[in-house]
């Protein structure tokens, strides 16, 4: 019986380190609602979190600006140096890397410690992962990383100060070792055959990699029901229907289906316009830099909190378009672009936005 319960307590123990295997276990029962859904059922039972309408439509209107002057349109993605370009034929898996080692930059105590090539954060990932293909590292072969070393991956994630190690590297190559061998065994090592097998369906195509990959399945229980946020699944199909504008392996029908990207970052900049509020407890949690777990109530309303205000934003802005600027496209008006533009935001105004802390949670999943 005691050593029953050892065995039971180590595994969840190791389980919560590797966050996946628990959110498998226990979906398999309730059905999940869609990340929209989840935006929507988390802000009506929120108890720290409060969306604010007036800030909302304040944001639109600097987002009527943003489409005015271009700084929100579909060219953006691969204007930046270190984003593919449509034409380079690794571009799919490209993105499919990228996305998989998306989350978790920060490190305790100094948020952009871990630099490569003078860049931060998620460009900091960019930039390693360029170098080591300009070193003639085949790193964006799933044949490569499905059997990467710890040693091998901490080499190309190497920081410019020689010491800062990458956050979660353990953590990364488990990831690339599982959506490796299921890219290798089922798609013939090509993520373009994921997004074909989706006929032109960013909901068919969110559907296979969560299902396919679980490390990708970033889902949670609210108030007793399955709520699912899939940040880096969707940013995986944001990151392709930017790449190639919406064409060809990039056209997705239903690409409005697809939410914000709740990571740490874009929470910062919706709090700074005021179109949502967190209790004084709430802030106080942050402003400790205490960890608070992935799935918690608290991180979970920061999260669909965010997803509902950008859902939100997208509606105000369409019907501003409609009355008042009939001669702007609706056409790119979704929540990857308004997403793209709060990120982008947050970068440019890194420092003015320091007083709202981000939350520190440590997590595969953003
Ligand atoms: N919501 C949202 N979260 C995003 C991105 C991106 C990069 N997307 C590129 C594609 C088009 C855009 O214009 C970007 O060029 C990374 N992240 C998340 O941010 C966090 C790191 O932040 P920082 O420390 O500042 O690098 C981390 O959780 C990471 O997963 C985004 O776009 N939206």
């Amino acid at each position: 019986m005691f050593r029953t319960v050892i065995r039971l307590h180590s595994n969840l123990f190791r389980a919560i380190r590797k966050q996946e295997k628990v959110s498998v276990f226990k979906s398999s029962k309730m059905a999940t609602m869609s990340p929209a859904e989840s935006g929507e059922f988390i802000v009506k039972n929120a108890k720290f979190v409060k969306v604010h309408e007036e800030g909302i439509k304040h944001l639109a209107k600097e987002v009527i600006s943003g489409i005015q002057s271009k700084v929100i349109d579909v060219e953006n993605f691969s204007q930046h140096e270190h984003h593919p370009k449509p034409s380079d034929s690794h571009a799919p898996n490209w993105i499919f890397l990228i996305d998989t080692l998306n989350f978790c930059f920060w490190t305790p105590g100094d948020a952009t410690k871990w630099k490569v090539d003078g860049q931060t954060g998620y460009f900091s990932l960019c930039a390693a992962i360029n170098r080591a293909l300009k070193e003639g590292i085949d790193i964006t072969n799933p044949s490569f990383y499905s059997k990467i070393t710890l040693e091998e991956l901490e080499k190309i994630l190497r920081s410019d100060d020689g010491q800062t190690k990458a956050p979660l590297l353990p953590e990364r190559v488990q990831c690339l070792h599982e959506v490796g061998r299921v890219l290798l065994e089922k798609y013939d090592g090509k993520f373009e055959n994921c997004v074909k097998a989706c006929n032109n369906s960013a909901v068919a195509l969110l559907k296979l990699v969560t299902e396919e990959f679980p490390c990708f399945r970033d889902e949670a229980t609210y108030n007793g029901k399955r709520v699912s946020i899939y940040k880096r699944a969707q940013i995986l199909v944001g990151d392709l229907w930017a790449c190639y504008r919406g064409e060809g392996l990039g056209r997705f029908d239903d690409i409005d289906k697809i939410t914000m990207f709740a990571d740490y970052r874009v929470p910062q900049v919706l709090v700074h316009f005021k179109t949502m509020e967190y209790t004084d407890e709430l802030m106080q949690l942050l402003k400790s830099d205490k960890i608070i777990e992935n799935g918690c109530a608290e991180e979970v309303e920061i999260r669909g909190a965010s997803i509902y205000v950008v859902e939100r934003l997208k509606e105000v802005v369409l019907e501003e378009l409609k009355a008042n600027h009939p001669n702007i496209s609706a056409k790119n008006v979704n929540a990857v672009l308004l997403d793209h533009f709060l990120w982008d935001y947050r970068r440019k105004h890194a420092a003015e936005l320091e007083y709202i802390p981000f939350h520190k949670t440590i997590s595969v999943y953003y």
